[in-house]
């Protein structure tokens, strides 16, 4: 039977295959957004007219512009962030950029509601450290415009790094959910291409572990086959054509079907958790972990789940065939690392990220139990 229970998150509205700057500046009025404070990702905003646009579109509204956060959040640049934001008198926050972006702005909300002001204050609006903090809700929230297709700007958690121990650690509060999300494909041209496909591995990553997952349920799964097969046909036509907006969307909207599971509930693996330590601690790129870990992770669990990963095959197109070597095949198609190596993580640092990996909220959740570093240590060698 199945057994479970799904939250319902505190977001009021999707805009899809719209221009962005027209759908912020409506969403704006809606919400009565007089001081948007944006945050972006550097690299749209220094060598793209694109931003300059957006801040023409909203005029007076448009209190002041953070463009520096490093890749995986770390704390300084957030506290950085959180100044700015109180120095303008911010009512609201619009993100336009990457998961690293997006997971910053919700950082900042939970520092200004908790009068944070320095990083190692980040402690006290930590989630999951033994009784729960007793936070202040957000009260300035956020718009998002993502430009990766890594998910995050559906789901009330952030990932924010901490410098001194080199962990990712959860921020999480339900009001952490964007106002709204705006998916534009004609925006998302500017991407890296590398970028764009590795995060769209994550989005799949998200598909694949919440349909392998113990917890999975139906109404998860439904949203994740669908994603999974919206990826699996998008993907490869973005790097055939990479000016092809319909398969752009499709991406886009494959990637909100892929935060379904997790939204409702359903816990990640160890592609998810070891992705972690492979981000915090080496610096590898958020959807390249999923590029190098998952296959290997599907392979440790298939003598628990064979029967959830041939759906999972069936859903990339390829039904009878191994899900672990369809997932190779379609990453190794993309252009995308397959192996730690090529990630330049060598052997010697195994134990280390195994350890840390025992740490992760996914990496005891993962279908096939792990009971210790040593299988951890397993996966890692079969991504070598
Ligand atoms: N909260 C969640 O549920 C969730 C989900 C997915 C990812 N995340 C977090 O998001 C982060 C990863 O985000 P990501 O993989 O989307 O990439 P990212 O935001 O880390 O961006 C990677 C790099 O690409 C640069 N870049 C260049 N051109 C860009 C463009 N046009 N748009 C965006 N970035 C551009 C960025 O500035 C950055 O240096 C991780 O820290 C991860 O933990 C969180
Ligand atoms: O919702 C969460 O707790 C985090 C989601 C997550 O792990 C997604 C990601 O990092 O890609």
């Amino acid at each position: 039977m199945h057994k479970g229970r799904v939250v319902f998150g505190a977001m009021d509205e999707v805009v899809f295959g719209r221009p962005a700057s027209e759908a912020l500046v409506e969403q704006l009025i809606r919400l009565g957004s007089t001081r948007a404070f944006l945050m972006v990702s550097g690299t749209l905003n220094r060598e793209t007219d694109e931003i300059e646009n957006i801040r023409r579109g909203l005029g007076p509204r448009c209190a002041g512009t953070f463009d520096a956060m490093p890749p995986h959040t770390p704390r300084a640049a957030v506290i950085a962030a959180s100044e700015q934001a109180r120095a303008a008198n911010a009512d609201l926050i619009v993100t336009i950029g990457g998961g690293s972006i997006t997971d910053g702005a919700k950082a900042v909300q939970l520092c200004l509601a908790n009068d944070i002001r320095h990083p190692d204050d980040i402690d006290r609006i930590r989630a999951g450290r033994g009784a729960s903090p007793q936070l202040t809700a957000p009260t300035v929230r956020q718009i998002s415009v993502p430009t990766t297709i890594a998910g995050g700007e559906f789901s009330a958690a952030a990932g924010v790094t901490n410098e001194n121990t080199k962990v990712k650690e959860g921020l999480r509060h339900p009001l952490l959910m964007p106002r709204a999300v705006i998916l534009d494909p004609w925006l998302s041209q500017h991407t890296p291409e590398w970028l764009w496909l590795s995060t769209g591995i994550r989005a799949v990553d998200h598909c694949v572990e919440g349909i392998c997952a113990r917890e999975a349920h139906p109404y998860g799964d439904a949203q994740a086959l669908m994603g999974l097969s919206m990826l699996a046909q998008a993907l490869p036509r973005v790097k055939a054509d990479a000016k092809d907006l319909d398969a752009r969307m499709d991406c886009q909207i494959g990637t909100w079907l892929s935060t379904g599971p997790l939204a409702s509930g359903v816990p990640m693996g160890a592609s998810h958790g070891i992705g972690y330590v492979l981000g915090a601690e080496f610096g590898v790129p958020h959807g390249y972990t999923s590029c190098v870990m998952l296959p290997s992770v599907m392979r440790w669990n298939k003598s628990v789940n064979a029967d959830r990963q041939a759906q999972v095959a069936a859903a990339m197109g390829h039904p009878n065939e191994d899900a672990g070597d369809v997932l190779d095949a379609f990453i190794r198609n993309l252009g995308m690392p397959r192996s730690l190596r090529e990630v330049k993580v060598g052997p010697e640092h195994f134990d280390r990220i195994a350890q840390q990996a025992m740490a992760t909220p996914w990496v005891p959740r993962n279908p096939r139990k792990i009971e210790g570093p040593a299988q951890v240590r397993e996966i890692l060698e079969l991504a070598a």
